[in-house]
């Protein structure tokens, strides 16, 4: 156990309005005392770390200077609040954060009036903070609405829409541009390489003209106009200014986010500038800032589980297993070794989806196109479109942002792109925003869209094989986060016969019949030797395919079973409510059958453990068991001696 650092003056923090008469002296101390608790309590809950630790004198100044939670004040992805947290009276349960029962890891409006916006999935900050600002000034009111939002997340659609719809309106709306230069990995694409321009280009403000750069950016009303016509006189409206300031914004930076002395005055003219548009403070900050293991790895510290403060080891558990990541991109290595025209896109996730070993081996054919999921799915479906098989490896609840252009641009055009999903079903610790539990009801809802869930590590590199043969439409595989279950894994994977499933237990005159999709697997065939144990033989299938499912297979064991139980790690709405729609439609629960789905419930499910999850959603074995047994005992007609 780590001593817990010493922090007087943090102590004597209760809210926010602790921090108003604090000498510029006694802010500094502040953060560093805030910065070495962050780290004693992510190093006890594990979390996201780096981009916390690189927003601590950010954090402090913003509620230095301004009147928060009636200033409102929204952190992109959330990812960074936990400084936030501990100042906005959270610091009592700081060490609960991710736990369950304990503190989110993000922003969310449920926990406290200081999180005005609930976050997880990024470039939602500007938006959000547009719309406040709009309803603010219908409203007749008068605060600021501040939105941070990072380099990586400026990437995305969204942030540009809203650039592009704040710099056209007059609505005062402070937009902090967190720049760090890294995204969880190093930050990619044109909008990146511009920044880094842009700081090289312009000098940093020093603490003597920040006040004068300010009070020019913000003229009074009459000046502003006269400075607009003499803009215009000498040709500078249009080009000469950032491209923020060419979008609308009043452009203010680049500051040193570290520097209190700066970061306060600055935010203080902006607080008090009479501007009525948009403003853009370009704040450079460094990830990891403060501890010496995130400074020097900050990919790797990005998101951390518990570890050692001193050392900076982390205590990942250990497995015997692979995770499902790490034998998907070894599976897609293996496939582009023999098939040139495999290719794969990444959107800002090259090492959580596997997709940077394969990056190792196939520099050329891999692509990161940064926070940019939409274009991500169009940009697969422009590769399908010239002959190449593109892999679109995505997190499954990321994969939500493309949803119009994987029907549209995809599924529609019949276009042979293959979506890997990862982090599909429950997540653990990131919570409710990160949960891949929708993919199966919004995918298996599209015509001629292939659905597979494998159920091991060895099934998903049959899927992988699967998906490269098949080249005659859009075919989707997801899969879980965290280690597979530990099965014997083949050389190379195998290619299944599309719609097919299997039979992995199969018991003579069975009562019960589970048809698991995916890796509820293990836990169904753990039910069925407890049934078993118990009297009722239990054949168990594997279902292998959401769409097209094996109806065959289906219908065979419906007619042999009193029970019939679908289980599947994802929400109402997707396999079992189809696989019920079929007995229905083909009158197969006519004779008595009973027949029950198995899903995660109709409700989001907070952060915790993936087993207290899985124990949460009611999906264990002891579940499955009680299910069968429960319907078993409500059998009111058997069934005919001839079935
Ligand atoms: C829509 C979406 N895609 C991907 C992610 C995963 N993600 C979380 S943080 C992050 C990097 C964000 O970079 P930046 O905004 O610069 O913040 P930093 O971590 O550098 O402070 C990514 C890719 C996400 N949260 N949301
Ligand atoms: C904030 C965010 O969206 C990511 O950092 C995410 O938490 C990563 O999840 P994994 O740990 O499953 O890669
Ligand atoms: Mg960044």
């Amino acid at each position: 156990m780590s001593q817990r650092p010493s922090t007087p003056l943090l102590d004597t923090i209760q809210s926010p309005a602790d921090l108003k008469g604090l000498s510029l002296d006694a802010l500094n101390t502040l953060a560093g005392e805030l910065r070495a608790e962050m780290i004693d309590a992510v190093s006890c809950t594990g979390g996201h770390l780096g981009a916390g630790l690189g927003v601590v004198e950010l954090t402090v100044a913003l509620h230095h200077v301004f009147n928060t939670p009636d200033d409102q004040l929204i952190w992109d992805v959330g990812h960074q609040c936990y400084p936030h947290k501990i100042l906005t009276g959270r610091r009592d349960r700081i060490r609960t954060l991710r736990q369950g029962g304990g503190l989110s890891g993000f922003t969310n409006r449920s926990e406290s009036p200081y999180d005005p916006f609930g976050a997880g999935h990024s470039s939602t900050s500007i938006s959000a903070g547009l719309g406040m600002s709009v309803a603010r000034d219908l409203g007749g009111k008068d605060h600021n609405v501040i939105a941070v939002i990072g380099d990586g997340s400026m990437s995305a659609g969204m942030a540009y829409e809203a650039l592009n719809n704040a710099g056209s309106m007059d609505s005062r709306l402070i937009v902090i541009l967190n720049d760090n230069d890294m995204s969880i990995a190093p930050p990619v694409g044109a909008m990146s390489n511009y920044l880094s321009r842009l700081l090289s280009s312009k000098p940093w403000l020093s603490v003597r003209n920040l006040a004068k750069e300010v009070v020019n950016r913000f003229p009074g009303p009459l000046e502003r106009a006269a400075k607009r016509v003499d803009e215009y006189a000498r040709g500078m409206v249009s080009g000469g200014g950032t491209l923020f300031e060419e979008l609308g914004f009043y452009y203010v930076g680049p500051i040193d986010g570290h520097r209190l002395e700066h970061l306060v005055p600055v935010l203080e003219n902006v607080r008090a500038a009479d501007a009525d548009g948009p403003v853009l403070l370009h704040v450079v900050t460094q990830k990891g800032r403060g501890y010496a293991p995130a400074e020097e790895a900050p990919d790797k510290y990005h998101g951390v589980s518990r570890f050692d403060v001193v050392t900076g080891a982390l205590n990942k558990p250990k497995s015997n297993a692979p995770s499902y990541t790490g034998v998907f991109a070894k599976a897609l290595i293996a496939e582009a070794e023999a098939d040139d025209k495999v290719v794969a896109i990444t959107a800002a996730m090259p090492g959580g989806t596997g997709l940077d070993k394969f990056g190792e081996l196939f520099p050329d054919r891999v692509f990161d196109v940064g926070i940019a999921e939409q274009h991500a799915v169009t940009f697969a479906a422009g590769l399908a479109c010239g002959g190449y098989k593109p892999f679109c490896a995505l997190y499954s609840s990321f994969l939500q942002r493309g949803y119009d252009q994987l029907v549209h641009d995809v599924v529609l055009q019949g276009l042979p792109v293959r979506f890997a999903i990862d982090r599909a079903g429950l997540v653990g610790a990131d919570g409710a925003t990160h949960h891949g539990t929708f993919d199966l009801a919004f995918l298996t809802c599209l015509p001629n869209l292939v659905v597979m869930s494998p159920a091991d590590e060895a099934e998903l590199m049959h899927a992988v094989a699967t998906a490269v043969a098949h080249d005659d439409g859009p075919l989707a595989f997801r899969y879980p986060r965290g280690e597979g279950v530990g099965v014997p894994l083949p050389e190379k994977g195998e290619v299944l016969p599309i719609g097919k499933g299997r039979i992995v237990r199969e018991a003579s005159q069975p009562k019960v019949g589970i048809v698991s999709l995916g890796t509820r697997l293990a836990d169904s065939l753990k039910a069925a030797e407890e049934l078993a144990a118990q009297g009722l033989p239990t054949t168990v299938a594997d279902a292998r395919f959401a769409k097209p499912f094996d109806r065959d297979m289906i219908r065979d064991l419906a007619g042999k079973v009193d029970v019939l139980i679908t289980v599947e790690e994802g929400s109402p709405g997707g396999f079992g409510a189809h696989v019920l729609e079929f007995l229905s439609s083909e009158g197969l629960l006519d004779g008595g059958l009973k027949a029950r789905t198995m899903t995660i419930p109709d409700t989001f499910i907070e952060h915790d453990t993936p087993a207290n999850q899985i124990e949460q959603c009611a999906l264990t074995a002891r579940h499955i068991v009680t299910r069968a047994r429960d319907a078993l005992d409500t059998t009111t007609t058997s069934k005919p001696a001839s079935a």
